[in-house]
């Protein structure tokens, strides 16, 4: 494959600027507002800033001397594995107990049979994993970050990356972008980038245009519903253009017109894409890595979806460049070019189409759904939208004024997050549980379980907004245990344009119908976002 970026010669920028004066420290202080003055958490006897120097001490050289208890890593529980089968044949079709799209279940069973923390080694051609269930460990091990951490993910996307389109990514020093790649060069990356991406006002310029694509899918709405008013068995992939139109319009500063989307047509093609590569990736991360060997059919698809959403990201922020030479307005485009140059701000919005799209538009489509079969709760939020906005346009500020709109996403992020867990790859031996972990070993917070466990918080499996509201009575919980979007130095580098762009599109969605749901109710399965599964039909009535 041959892209015409990858042979530019983009102009290298010295002193890339104002990213670095922020620390990732910092960013994510801010970024977090963790919530230690209204919640103690539990199993923790110590607060605030008091809580966190206390664990930034507890450096595990020194836990290990002062503490002859800590148990070695033979000792944590689990599933034993096989002689040469390990644990990796769990996860296999037909023989394996294990079921990838419903390894929230797994996760919920393993947790009830072995405790806290859980091993799972022997995984073939993978490190060994340890799933932590525990909160107040959560925390220590996020707190106890280095400068760069390691997430375990997707080592077939850093094999595409760095091995089968070097050329590409490998063309420019620390330009391979933040997915997929670890150390000094994701550090490099991140720097440049986040600044201007996680700043709030980079998100607040685009409530206004981010508000029409909202209305935009609110008019195709209309249009798509059936005679009884319900929306089409593919609702989703309706969902997953308004994404990809909003996430096009921040990061290329593009509308793709993907509304007027026709099968075969380019921004179906990149829907499609995103869609097969997240349906791989899952099977190629928790399968045996056979694609390490020969390429498999499923890796060819995978890579095929890979070199689409590259290509189509390549062209159109070819275009978007062309045209900065010219534009007036100001965009995030705009912002990276000039912060970090227009190699960086391509890749950057790369790994965006890469993870932005799904990730938001199951997060919207659980919402509506939740919604829909909770009419009280749609009529609080109804009545708030309508008080704020009071007919007219949506402006930055607005979704401020809006808190039990931030609550509903918040329990709906809580009880079925999209992405059921995180996890680091450790670059030294950690105490975690008690347990002396070595370094290299896979951590996966289990944000899913702890979400919905009863120690985390109270009566967790009923759906209440009121307890992330300020002053609520419902709202003590271990700030810890709900993570939707990560944490740290690598948390979402996209949370506050998901962020607008779910809000606005549940406002919209909220202030234009009354939604209903007269179906079976429906299942949740890992696909591999945590979505609901079956086609999602709602009743939208005109208000
Ligand atoms: C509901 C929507 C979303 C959810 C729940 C979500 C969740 C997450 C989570 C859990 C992580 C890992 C964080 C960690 O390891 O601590 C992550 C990373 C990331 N997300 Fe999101 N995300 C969402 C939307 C987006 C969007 C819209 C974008 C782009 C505009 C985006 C870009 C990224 C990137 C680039 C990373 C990797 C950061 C790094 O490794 O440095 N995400 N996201």
């Amino acid at each position: 494959m041959r892209h015409r970026l990858s042979k530019l010669k983009w102009p290298v920028r010295n002193g890339t600027t104002r990213c670095l004066n922020t620390t990732p420290q910092v960013e994510q202080a801010s970024e977090n507002g963790l919530e230690f003055s209204a919640a103690k958490p539990r199993g923790c006897p110590i607060q605030g800033q008091r809580l966190r120097s206390t664990h930034a001490a507890l450096d595990t050289s020194v836990f290990e001397t002062i503490s002859p208890a800590v148990k070695s890593w033979e000792e944590v529980p689990g599933p034993k594995p096989l002689p040469l089968l390990g644990n990796t044949w769990r996860f296999a079709p037909y023989i394996g107990n294990y079921s990838v799209e419903h390894v929230d279940k797994v996760c919920i069973s393993l947790r009830e049979q072995y405790g806290k923390c859980v091993k799972m080694a022997g995984l073939l051609g993978r490190p060994d994993m340890l799933f932590v269930f525990d909160a107040g460990e959560v925390e220590r091990v996020f707190r106890g970050e280095d400068a760069t951490p390691h997430r375990p993910s997707m080592p077939s996307l850093n094999y595409y990356k760095h091995v089968l389109r070097k050329d590409f990514f490998g063309a420019e020093e620390n330009c391979a972008g933040v997915i997929a790649v670890h150390g000094d060069s994701w550090s490099a990356f991140r720097t440049k980038v986040s600044r201007v991406a996680l700043s709030t006002s980079a998100a607040a310029q685009y409530t206004e245009p981010v508000a029409q694509v909202a209305d935009a899918f609110v008019d195709r709405v209309r249009i798509i519903r059936n005679k009884d008013l319900e929306t089409p068995a593919d609702f989703l992939n309706e969902i997953h253009k308004w994404s990809l139109e909003s996430l096009s319009l921040i990061a290329l500063d593009t509308r793709l017109g993907c509304f007027e989307a026709r099968s075969g047509s380019e921004s179906q093609k990149l829907i499609d894409a995103v869609n097969t590569f997240f349906l791989c990736v899952g099977e190629l991360e928790l399968r045996a890595p056979w694609w390490r060997i020969y390429p498999t059919a499923m890796f060819k698809r995978y890579v095929a979806a890979l070199d689409t959403i590259l290509s189509v990201t390549l062209k159109h922020v070819e275009r978007a460049l062309e045209e900065l030479k010219t534009a007036t307005n100001k965009s995030l485009l705009q912002d990276l070019v000039a912060a970090a140059g227009p190699r960086v701000a391509a890749v950057a919005a790369l790994d965006m189409f890469l993870v932005g799209i799904d990730t938001t538009s199951n997060a919207v489509a659980s919402t509506l759904y939740q919604l829909s079969i909770r009419p009280s709760v749609q009529e609080r939020l109804h009545e708030e939208v309508t008080k704020v906005l009071q007919g007219r346009p949506m402006k930055p500020g607005d979704v401020n004024q809006m808190p039990y709109l931030k609550a509903c996403i918040k329990e709906v992020l809580r009880m079925y997050p999209v992405v059921i867990g995180n996890g680091r790859q450790l670059t030294k031996d950690t105490v975690i549980c008690g347990y002396n972990i070595p370094k290299g070993t896979q951590v996966i917070f289990q944000h899913y379980v702890m979400g919905n466990s009863e120690e985390n918080f109270g009566s967790a499996s009923e759906f209440m907004p009121e307890r992330w509201l300020k002053r609520s009575p419902a709202r003590a919980h271990h700030a810890f245990a709900s993570l939707p979007f990560g944490f740290g130095k690598r948390m979402c580098l996209g949370r506050r344009f998901a962020e607008l762009e779910i809000h606005t599109v549940i406002c919209k969605m909220v202030q234009a119908f009354k939604m209903e749901y007269h179906h079976e109710p429906m299942e949740y399965h890992v696909h591999p976002m945590y979505t609901p599964n079956g086609p999602i039909r709602l009743k939208l009535i005109e208000r």
